[in-house]
């Protein structure tokens, strides 16, 4: 399987600065606040006819800038507009009083209120971009709100007014956007938690500068190409899964996850509950086992915890299962159980072998010992302390997948849609995620085709 390489860069805050800084230093002309008025002027001018009216409200910083050279762009083209302008024009940044000059110049008119009538049928949020310190309030505040409660199209300048561009949590209140058409690189607040509940359809345009420096990585196509299969191989090839889990009554998790190993595309899947497994007769080459003789068997990759719960038995075989020196693919009861036991966690952290943990906001809470909301304000970081905490390639489950593996690589997930929350996902995920490993795939790489794929297809 090939590397991750043709993925596009995904940014942080201070990378885009950063980023932003270059770029103005080494590609001046023409200036970036003046191709990013116009990406969006262009963007619009291919989406509306002449009867459309449009309003912009532009903010106080650059943001608003971008929002002041739409306007002119587009009124030069003879499209109606109404224009807001929410910041003082005293305090306006250079770039952004730049723009408003220029507006000025063209003989264009501005507002400082809100209209009261409304007759649009397109609002530009151009409020606040990746500049957004706090809560937004007074004038600010009412400005989004007016945004929401009209129906009509909003187009989001760069971010949704209100979003948090590297966590993805949306303040309240946030312009909820049907379009974000976003600058220079992608931001994984578009995509993860709140993200795609304000973006709405996600747009970048580079403004022509040339890829940056970025820590992380956006998942939006599949990153890797499945392993490529030899006319002349047998299910020997492509390596044995074992699943380990449901306890009396949840042994349907066990189901879930070796079917989902099998489509996979492993050679072989045991499934092994400590309840009773009867044969699956929709798949009936699924092999069934006793958990203790499952775990003697030369297994590929292990998959442990759909199902599991948290008795002594399952917590002595998950400490046997730990000491195995092959990829462990581990979820649900058996990352509370490791959660709740330090020597369980030392034995995680002692691997040599793969470790893939899987964990929901909640299970990510148990294992760092904090509360749900601390790990959902920062879900990039959270992922990231786990990896290097459980040496383990993390997936971090939730709106917007966080993968991140123990040399802290990240990357976010695109794919997947709100029907995904429902019992089972999760058996099915970690079933994948042990039928790609089990046929030689790193974790990193079996990770991210997975999460993708799991997203992508929703299979069973
Ligand atoms: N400087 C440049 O050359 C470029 C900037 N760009 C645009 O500039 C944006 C970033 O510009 P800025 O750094 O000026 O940031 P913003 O325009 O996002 O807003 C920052 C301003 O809003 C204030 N602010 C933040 N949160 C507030 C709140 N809740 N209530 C009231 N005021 C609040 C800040 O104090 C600051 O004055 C990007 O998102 C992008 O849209 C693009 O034009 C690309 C080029
Ligand atoms: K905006």
């Amino acid at each position: 399987m090939s590397e991750i390489l043709h993925l596009p860069l995904c940014y942080l805050t201070n990378e885009l600065r950063e980023h932003e800084a270059k770029a103005q230093e080494n590609h001046p002309s023409p200036p970036l606040m003046e191709r990013a008025g116009k990406a969006a002027a262009d963007w619009l001018l291919t989406r509306i006819s002449n009867t459309d009216k449009i309003l912009i409200i532009a903010g106080p910083g650059n943001n608003g800038g971008d929002a002041l050279v739409m306007s002119r762009l587009l009124q030069l083209q003879g499209v109606h507009c109404t224009t807001v302008l929410l910041g003082k024009i005293n305090k306006l940044p250079i770039d952004a009083a730049n723009a408003y000059q220029a507006y000025c110049d063209a003989g264009f008119l501005l507002q400082n209120e809100l209209p009261t009538i409304e007759e649009w049928t397109w609002g530009i949020d151009g409020i606040f971009g990746i500049g957004l310190t706090r809560h937004p309030e007074g004038a600010f505040a009412k400005a989004i709100e007016y945004l929401n409660q009209c129906s009509v199209n909003i187009l989001a300048l760069d971010m949704p007014s209100g979003l948090n561009a590297d966590t993805g949590v949306a303040f309240s209140p946030c312009v909820i956007a049907h379009h974000t058409l976003t600058y220079l690189g992608w931001k994984p607040g578009l995509f993860t938690y709140d993200g795609r509940d304000y973006a709405g359809e996600a747009y970048l345009d580079e403004l022509g500068v040339p890829a940056g420096t970025a820590s992380g990585t956006l998942i939006h196509t599949a990153p890797v190409q499945p392993p490529p299969r030899k006319h002349n191989s047998h299910k020997g090839t492509y390596g044995t899964v074992g699943i380990l889990g449901g306890e009396e009554g949840m042994e349907g998790a066990v189901i879930l996850a070796t079917r989902a190993a099998l489509k996979s595309g492993a050679g072989k899947v045991i499934g092994s509950c400590l309840g009773s497994l009867q044969i699956d007769m929709n798949f009936p080459q699924i092999m069934r086992s006793k958990p203790e003789k499952l775990l003697s068997q030369p297994l590929s990759v292990l998959g442990i915890g759909p199902g599991l719960g948290t008795s002594a038995e399952a917590q002595e075989l998950l400490k046997t299962s730990l000491s195995l020196p092959i990829p462990l693919v581990i979820d649900a009861d058996a990352l509370n159980l490791i959660a709740a036991n330090p020597a369980l966690k030392t034995l995680c952290q002692q691997r040599n072998a793969d470790t893939i943990i899987t964990p929901h906001p909640l299970e990510a809470a148990r294992l760092l010992h904090t509360n749900t909301e601390s790990i959902n304000i920062n879900r990039i970081e959270s992922a990231l302390k786990l990896a290097k905490e459980y040496n383990s390639t993390v997936v971090l489950k939730g709106s917007g997948s966080i993968i991140a593996t123990p040399d802290g690589q990240w990357f976010v997930n695109t794919s997947g849609h709100p029907g995904m929350a429902v019992a089972g996902m999760g058996d099915v995920l970690t079933g994948m995620i042990a039928g790609v490993v089990a046929q030689g795939v790193t974790a990193k790489d079996a990770t991210s085709l997975t999460v993708w794929a799991h997203g992508e297809t929703s299979i069973l």
